[in-house]
């Protein structure tokens, strides 16, 4: 059998006009898997509520970090689709999961150069609901819809992988190099409570109350909130950061409902306050950097820092487009070929 690779990232809108933008955030949060609420409620919220005034906020932030070429985090994805086409000699396609290039587009162009079967790759080290499971929901019934003889299979998680652990670690490392800093924060993208619980195949394990992620159990396979307290946890000891100088928190919440806490706006708050003057951010929640890393982060949280008497904030780049990330990926593809070759 031909195969093929699709990397799959979330996408962003096809520019920084409202209009666009508008039109992206109403594909995006009438998702079932982002705002999994009941669809006459989500259609209330989202083109009754959120849509009136969101994507005029929001284009103006995109307004901010847009490149020359596009959206930073399709542009990166671009790069590194390239660099890992390179290192594989099966053909490799990139797709988004909302905006202009959509999973169906990505699996028509490996179909186009005869590939019969596709290894799925969500750019998310972390399983979470509205990110690896509604790529794999879609590209199912894509596949049943249009694609009826394509095999599928999907990279999972790889939030744990020693070698994925040893690259970010590296990076931050790298990246720390004569710059001094009190304290360390891991910010990862929020989610609401509810869908960690929605996601506990025990049904019973997660409660959210502090010790569940870090009690053995077979949630985590996709438990979100373990899977970022892991990373934060592996890189921690790898890079024998002192108790007490990294901390862990969750950004980018939306709506009302309890988000996964801390937040990062008031961790950086609180940390100003605090007296900490000096403080580095790395986000590994993102394989590229994004929306939320350039503006959320790099411009607001910096902001932040600062009205609080802070005086660095350093924040750390995603892999993006790196060539040993390149590299990594490219190694996992071949290893999960093997795999579905047996
Ligand atoms: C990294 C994983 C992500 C998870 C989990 C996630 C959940 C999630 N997001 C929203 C709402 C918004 N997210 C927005 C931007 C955005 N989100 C991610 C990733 C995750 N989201 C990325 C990479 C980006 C940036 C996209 C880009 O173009 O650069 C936005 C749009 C911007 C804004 O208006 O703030 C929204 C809205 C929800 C509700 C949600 C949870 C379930
Ligand atoms: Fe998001
Ligand atoms: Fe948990």
């Amino acid at each position: 059998m031909k195969k093929g690779v699709l990397l799959i990232n979330l996408g962003s809108p096809d520019s920084y006009n409202p209009k666009d933008v508008k039109k992206y955030l109403g594909e995006f949060l009438m998702d079932e898997r982002v705002i999994d609420i009941p669809y006459v409620a989500r259609a209330l919220l989202v083109r009754g509520i959120i849509l009136k005034t969101r994507p005029k906020a929001s284009a103006a932030a995109y307004k901010k970090i847009w490149w020359e070429e596009g959206s930073p985090l399709i542009v990166i994805s671009e790069r590194l689709k390239k660099k890992v086409q390179k290192q594989l000699k099966v053909p490799v396609a990139l797709a988004m999961r909302y905006g202009s290039m959509t999973i169906k587009k990505g699996l028509q162009e490996l179909v186009d150069k005869e590939v019969e079967e596709v290894i799925l790759f969500p750019l998310y080290p972390q399983f979470a609901m509205a990110t690896t499971e509604t790529i794999l929901v879609l590209a199912e019934q894509l596949k049943q819809d249009y694609f009826p003889n394509l095999k599928l299979s999907s990279i999972p998680a790889f939030y744990n992988k020693p070698d994925y652990i040893e690259l970010l670690s590296n990076s931050i490392k790298k990246h720390l190099q004569g710059i001094n800093y009190e304290h360390i924060l891991f910010s990862y993208h929020g989610v609401p409570e509810r869908h960690i619980k929605k996601s506990d195949i025990t049904k019973s394990h997660c409660k959210i109350d502090g010790s569940c992620c870090i009690t053995p159990s077979k949630a985590h396979q996709f438990c979100y909130r373990h899977q970022c307290l892991e990373v934060t946890r592996l890189v921690a000891e790898r890079l024998q950061f002192k108790e007490g100088t990294f901390s862990t928190s969750f950004q980018s919440r939306l709506g009302f409902d309890p988000w996964l806490q801390p937040y990062t706006d008031r961790t950086i708050e609180r940390m100003g306050k605090n007296g900490i003057k000096n403080m580095a951010i790395v986000t590994p929640a993102f394989v590229s950097d994004c929306l939320e890393t350039l503006e959320e982060i790099a411009m607001e949280g910096k902001e932040i820092f600062e009205e609080m008497g802070g005086e660095t904030f350093t924040t750390i780049p995603c892999l993006n487009d790196d060539e040993e990330w390149a590299s990594l990926i490219s190694k996992w593809v071949k290893e999960q070929f093997e795999t579905t070759n047996n």
